[in-house]
């Protein structure tokens, strides 16, 4: 359905739940753990970061993205996301975000707890979303440099 193969996803999925177990979860005790497979086939990972500021959180998705990007990587096939959960949990508002920056990829859910897996992809989690795209948009429309 992802389109990765079952060997690729096993590998993500083990990658995901090593990243979920390594979370800095002080506050909220809820790990999450994040696999991206790149275009030429490394696997990526990010947990997520709390901070005593609460607001100063970073997610597992966007630390992961941010790590690939620092690691030269811009093109992803696909992410997992672990959660500790019985049910998987899926990406908040600000990671939904900040992957469709990157495009559109399967997105894969995993309960650390279950066996339960829910596939589904970027584009599906952020119908109409505004990105890159948006942007060239304005620009080809010569509207950018008429205005202050
Ligand atoms: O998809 C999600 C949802 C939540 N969190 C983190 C943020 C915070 O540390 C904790 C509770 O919201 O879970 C993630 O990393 N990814
Ligand atoms: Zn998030």
């Amino acid at each position: 359905m992802s389109g990765i193969d079952e060997e690729t996803k096993k590998k993500l999925v083990a990658a995901a739940l090593v990243a979920m177990d390594k979370a800095y979860i002080p506050y909220s005790h809820f790990p999450v753990g994040a696999a991206l497979l790149t275009e030429d086939g490394n696997i990526i990972t990010g947990g997520n970061v709390e901070n005593a500021s609460y607001g100063g959180t970073i997610c597992a998705e966007r630390s992961a993205v941010v790590r690939a990007i620092a690691e030269g990587h811009r093109k992803f096939k696909g992410i997992v996301v672990a959660t500790n959960s019985l049910k998987p949990a899926s990406p908040c508002g600000l990671c939904r975000q900040f992957m469709f920056e990157f495009g559109d990829f399967p997105v894969i859910m995993i309960s650390g707890k279950s066996d339960e897996v829910t596939t589904t992809s970027v584009k599906d989690l952020l119908p109409g979303g505004f990105g890159p795209q948006s942007l060239a948009d304005f620009a080809a429309e010569g509207s950018a440099k008429n205005s202050s």
